[in-house]
């Protein structure tokens, strides 16, 4: 608990400095404070040197052959199971939100005949691990051991094939969301309506509804109406697979509401109208502000990443030294032609804050660099909070927390109020 503690005033006196900047954009005298210059010529717009990413930029290699071996694994990080029929498209998935493959190639995967392990753990803040599993498993099988594999689960993302029939699916989603829930009530339960690129909007509509009914149905004809599942239409064509990942993988997150309330601050402090915390590599958003996503900003900003990624790739200066080009410089603006700005910073070396404002209130881009050098700060600040929990038999070294056996044994939450709480003090 002491360590929270700390977590907390860091936090604060970040959370202090956004709050006291409110103070100074609200007054035009103090707008061309010396520091707010200094920060924004440190903070840097784009100056046109723009290195390139590594070849290597991403995840690593896919360790396809990799089989289960939790003995061999130190430590354990959150789990997300992928489930469904076969052929609903989980590899598909998991190749292309995680490893850059494009939607076409995936029609050459071979069908997954065992459990296939996946490390998703260069990134601070996304640290978990994938199992794929193959759509013809048999949870009789005396060879599946249900506590081991839903013991340290996070999260179960069960993939139905919503161009197919999907009354088999619903019948093996109900068999394995009980199965999991008897092992591990903490697990949350996913549904991906999968491959609705195929299917007219009133139809994939359609479909929702009556997958969301029968399958709450049948949990509550089977005693289990506690379960709680949630429904995602999704598509490796379009950018709804990222999307649905994203709130998959930021329930897992313990830090997501403090990320939400530095959001939330620096959008009203900067004019800002909507932010997003970017996983560079996936294009998964690991934190957004509370105002409600629209799909076609969520777009626009993934699609600036590529922009980002390509230009720097192509005409970026390489250093040998220093490969990784995605540094505390990168940055970039987009100006549309509805008045609207997109503005990308780099937050560190996985993570992006993608902004869309209007260009109006871009004109103090001063205030606006100034506030995200708070925010960062901030950010930064957590993930130190993290590591000092290092020695704390409760979190792993990335300071996630650490699965064990039927229950989350670490699953420490920075209150959702504590910023709240903090910079009050
Ligand atoms: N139209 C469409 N096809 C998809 C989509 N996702 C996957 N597919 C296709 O579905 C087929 C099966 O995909 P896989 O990823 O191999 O399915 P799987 O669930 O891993 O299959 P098993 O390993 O046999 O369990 C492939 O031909 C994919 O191209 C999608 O969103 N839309």
């Amino acid at each position: 608990m002491e360590c929270l503690t700390d977590i907390a005033c860091e936090v604060g006196e970040s959370v202090d400095r956004l709050l006291g900047y409110v103070h100074i954009a609200n007054n035009p005298i103090n707008f061309d404070c010396p520091q707010s210059y200094q920060d924004e010529e440190e903070g840097g717009a784009f100056d046109g040197h723009a290195s390139s990413f590594p070849k290597d930029f991403g995840y690593g290699a896919f360790d396809g052959e990799h089989d289960v071996n939790l003995s061999s694994s130190g430590e354990q990080k959150p789990r997300i199971l992928l489930m469904g029929l076969r052929r609903s498209g989980k590899s598909s998935i998991q190749k292309v939100v995680f490893h850059k493959m494009s939607p076409n190639e995936t029609l050459f995967l071979e069908s997954t005949n065992k459990i296939v392990k996946d490390d998703i753990n260069n990134s601070s803040f996304v640290q978990f691990q994938i199992w794929d599993f193959p759509g013809q498993i048999d949870f009789f099988d005396s060879s599946f051991d249900s506590d081991m594999i839903f013991g340290g689960c996070g999260a179960l993302v069960f993939v139905i094939d919503a161009q197919d029939d999907y009354m088999e699916a619903l019948n093996k989603l109900n068999l394995t969301v009980t199965k999991a829930y008897k092992v591990n009530p903490n697990i949350k339960f996913e549904v991906f309506i999968h491959k609705v690129d195929g299917l007219g909007d009133d139809f994939k509509m359609e479909s929702q509804r009556d997958i969301h009914q029968r399958a709450t149905d049948d949990l509550a004809d089977s005693g289990y109406d506690q379960i709680h599942l949630s429904f995602h239409l999704t598509s490796i064509y379009d950018h709804s697979i990222f999307e649905a990942f994203s709130k998959v993988v930021q329930k897992l997150i313990p830090q997501l509401p403090a990320l939400e309330n530095l959001l939330n601050i620096l959008n009203t402090n900067s004019a800002i109208e909507k932010s997003f915390l970017f996983d560079v590599v996936s294009k998964i958003y690991i934190a957004t502000d509370s105002t409600p996503v629209d799909m076609q900003s969520y777009e626009l900003c993934c699609d600036m990443i590529d922009v980002v990624i390509d230009v720097s790739w192509i005409y970026g200066v390489k250093e040998e030294q220093d490969p990784a080009a995605f540094d505390e410089q990168s940055s970039s603006l987009i100006k549309l032609n509805n008045g609207t700005v997109l503005y990308l910073r780099e937050v560190n070396k996985f993570l992006a804050l993608v902004c869309i404002l209007r260009e109006d209130n871009f004109d103090h881009k001063g205030i606006i660099d100034y506030n995200f050098l708070c925010f960062r700060e901030a950010i930064q600040q957590v993930f130190e909070l993290r590591n000092k929990c290092q020695g704390n038999p409760l979190t792993n070294s990335a300071g996630s927390p650490i699965v064990n056996g039927n229950n989350i044994i670490g699953d420490r939450h920075i209150s959702p109020t504590l910023t709240d709480e903090l910079a009050s003090k």
